[in-house]
């Protein structure tokens, strides 16, 4: 295909390069003499020494053409003109090439230059130090004006812009020469407005919030005076809901540094200010809450630390340190003093096996065991405890399951799977004295347990204890509070069918929960079943034959066994922060009760009356559905209201398998909240029960303080409120909301 060039394309052409940097739009006409031509959408073209009008109109509507004069000018056939600088027409001999393909190429020229305006634009106007290239550079042309806007000015509809400002009609179809007028002020759109407000509004909490970025904020975010009004009486900046506490108004720029409340709940406080996103909080942080952490001297001093977090220490605060040397029942008269150590036992301590193991490395690997780092194979131990494991039919008790002393020791020395495979730990057993049924055992054996885990604690990379699975979710439970900082795998495994069966699941489970037990990534109190490693305080038994009878309904398993294993890596526990060591006590005045509808709750109140008066200290409601009750219950909320008012810590659970207590979010739950009851999440009642009872014990917080710990995630045993799927009745946009955000975290 040839091209000729005409007379008035090379015309136009050499003005342009005289005029330098106007954008050339290509129109392709019908023949060398031809000017009519069809015109294109409204555009605007930008570029130094363009001046402001460089437009072109659309009439189409009205079937208007443009003519080019000999000059080089394009002339609107009602008689207004285009600058001569904007266009080159290129005429085409062949005279094939449709005005569609023009129009479409101006299109996206005129979109494309929108977009990049829009951006620069955008920059200048955010960034104070670029206003200087602002003024030295384009300046009509960085000015953005509604596009709707403009073409109804042009089109003649309106005589104004959206400022009000009149727009003189000559301007618009002018010429060069009007680049010598000033240039029209921007006419802002309000969206426009509005996300620069945002934007600057967005910095400025940022920068509130992070003091070592208060640079950043006298530099680039300047204050209208309006914001700095509201900023000095206390307002905010409106619509963002900066929430300044008074701990993070010592660094701003609201005057001097208040001083800290008197009373400390006010000081600290748990919530992130509304409206502000959390630097991390979409980071790993894996749904745990963070540790509040002390900023000073003064504030370590009114707060103290509880198994990693800090909390406000409170006037009732007993001062006392725990003592992790005393036995496994506590029984403080009154839990908001130290209590007495001397009255421990004075409850019957459940406890079945004799005695502890004692130190149980051998001698001649001390050395070894003192540097693992040297010892070719990890070590191992397996605490066994008894259970349908060890067991065999006893003939003389009517042909029940007993356990058999010594059975696993000798089956343990003849497994060649175990002792000839160089990759597999190093076992090194205990047998208790006498083995039970996990049904027998209490919290005075979980402390033994944790005993024996804490003297061999440094000889071993991981310990295996072999229970019953009647109680060994609670006995998981239990230790998972016991050892504080555990930074190695305690695994808990145990089985369906005895060992000395030919068929059984004992022997699976023994050797993967050996395995698991050398693992350097687990440091955490865990049970294995059944092909699933699931986290102790989250497990509960819910089959009593198949052989898959642990569960963990609200947290995935940590591990899944099939041909190969698939760890869930991110919810493991992180290596603990300090050193371990184990609180054994445990106030056992707890009861548990399950609510039944329509079942004598006379006898109830009467129970929770008489043992609030004599020792209660601790009371588990298994209630419906999110922790409802019924409404016409009156008297029995009261009952518990009054159980509160004496320092019983009453806690609701659910009695579905799975989902979590959401107290209030029916009015039938509402009214536990006015009588003092405490959630307890998605927590397991096996978790709930051993929690309690473990914060009771520790003799080191008062009832208010134990409170709040059961709504604290202390060992990975809830899920954190801010992390709970949205209740039931929550609205849609909620709901998406929230699950975006979890997808997020995890
Ligand atoms: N499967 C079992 O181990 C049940 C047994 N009754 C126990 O808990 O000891």
């Amino acid at each position: 295909m040839q091209r000729s060039t005409s007379p008035l394309e090379m015309k136009t052409r050499s003005q342009c390069s005289r005029a330098l940097a106007v954008p050339i739009a290509c129109l392709i006409c019908r023949s060398e003499n031809v000017t009519s031509l069809p015109l294109v959408p409204p555009m605007l073209f930008g570029g130094k020494g363009a001046g402001a009008a460089s437009l072109i109109f659309s009439h189409r509507s009205s079937l208007s053409y443009l003519s080019a004069n000999d000059d080089g000018n394009i002339n609107f056939n009602d008689g207004s003109k285009v600058m001569r600088d904007v266009f080159t027409i290129q005429s085409d001999d062949q005279g094939s090439t449709e005005s569609k393909s023009m129009s479409t190429t101006l299109s996206l020229f005129d979109q494309k230059q929108w977009d990049h305006r829009q951006n620069k634009l955008n920059r200048n106007a955010m960034w104070p130090q670029d206003h200087g290239r602002k003024r030295n550079g384009i300046t009509s042309t960085r000015i953005a004006v509604p596009k709707k806007e403009l073409r109804d000015f042009i089109s003649g509809n309106t005589s104004k812009m959206s400022s009000g400002r009149t727009v003189p009609k000559s301007s618009v179809g002018a010429t060069n020469d009007n680049t010598k007028q000033p240039p029209t002020m921007p006419v802002l759109d309000d969206g426009f407005v509005q996300k620069q407000a945002n934007h600057r509004r967005s910095k400025l909490s940022r920068d509130l919030l992070w003091p070592q970025d208060h640079y950043r904020k006298k530099s680039s975010v300047v204050l209208s005076r309006e914001e700095k009004l509201d900023m000095k009486s206390g307002v905010g900046i409106s619509g963002v809901g900066v929430g300044i506490t008074a701990a993070s108004s010592e660094t701003n720029e609201n005057g001097p540094p208040k001083a800290l409340s008197s009373d400390p709940s006010q000081n600290f406080n748990f919530e992130k200010p509304r409206g502000v996103r959390r630097r991390n909080s979409n980071n790993n942080n894996f749904g745990r809450r963070k540790p509040m952490l002390p900023q000073s001297q003064h504030d370590l001093w009114k707060m103290k630390s509880v198994d990693g977090f800090f909390i406000p220490r409170t006037e009732e605060s007993p001062m006392m340190e725990v003592n992790t040397d005393i036995d496994s029942v506590g029984t403080t008269d009154d839990a908001q003093t130290a209590p007495p150590r001397t009255e421990l036992n004075s409850l019957p301590v459940h406890r079945s096996i004799a005695s502890d193991a004692g130190p149980l490395w051998k001698e001649e690997l001390r050395d070894d065991a003192i540097h693992p780092l040297f010892s070719s194979r990890k070590r191992v131990l397996v605490l066994c405890t008894g259970g349908t494991l060890t067991m065999s039919n006893d003939p003389s008790k009517g042909n029940s399951l007993v356990p058999v002393q010594g059975a696993l020791t000798s089956y343990l020395a003849g497994m060649r799977e175990l002792t000839e495979d160089p990759d597999m730990p190093e076992i090194i057993s205990h047998e208790y004295h006498p083995l039970i049924d996990s049904s027998d055992m209490g919290p005075g054996d979980w402390a033994m347990l944790a005993r024996d885990i804490s003297t061999n604690y440094y000889y071993f990379d991981g310990f295996v204890v072999l229970m019953g699975t009647d109680t060994m979710a609670y006995a998981a439970s239990a230790l998972s509070f016991m050892l504080q900082n555990l930074g190695k795998p305690v695994i808990f495994t145990g089985s369906q069918i005895p060992l000395r069966e030919p068929y059984n699941d004992a022997r699976k489970n023994l050797i993967m929960a050996t395995i698991f037990a050398s693992s350097d990534t687990v440091s955490e109190v865990c049970i294995f079943f059944h092909d699933r490693l699931l986290r102790g305080c989250r497990a509960t038994k819910v089959n009593t034959s198949k052989l898959k009878a642990f569960d963990s309904p609200n947290l995935s398993p940590l591990a899944e066994i099939g041909i190969n294993i698939e760890e869930n890596y991110h919810i493991f526990r992180p290596p603990p922060r300090g050193s371990f060591k184990i609180n054994t006590s445990m106030d056992t005045r707890l009861i548990t009760l399950r609510l039944v509808p329509g079942f004598d709750d006379a006898s109830m109140k009467a129970m929770i009356d008489a043992a609030t008066q004599t020792h209660l200290k601790g009371l588990i409601l298994q209630l419906y559905g999110t922790g409802n009750l019924p409404s016409v219950k009156d008297d029995l909320v009261q009952c518990l209201a009054n159980a509160t008012a004496a320092g019983v810590v009453v806690v609701a659970t659910t009695q579905c398998l799975s989902g979590s207590v959401i107290m209030g979010h029916y009015a039938t739950g509402q009214k536990l909240i006015g009588a003092g009851v405490v959630s307890a999440g998605d927590m397991t009642v096996e978790a709930a029960t051993t929690k309690l009872a473990y914060l009771l014990g520790r003799g080191d917080l008062s009832i208010s303080e134990v409170r709040d710990l059961m709504t604290v995630d202390l060992r990975g045993e809830m899920t954190p409120e801010s992390d709970l799927p949205p209740p039931p009745l929550a609205s849609t946009y909620q709901r998406v909301i929230a699950q975006k955000n979890r997808s997020r975290r995890f």
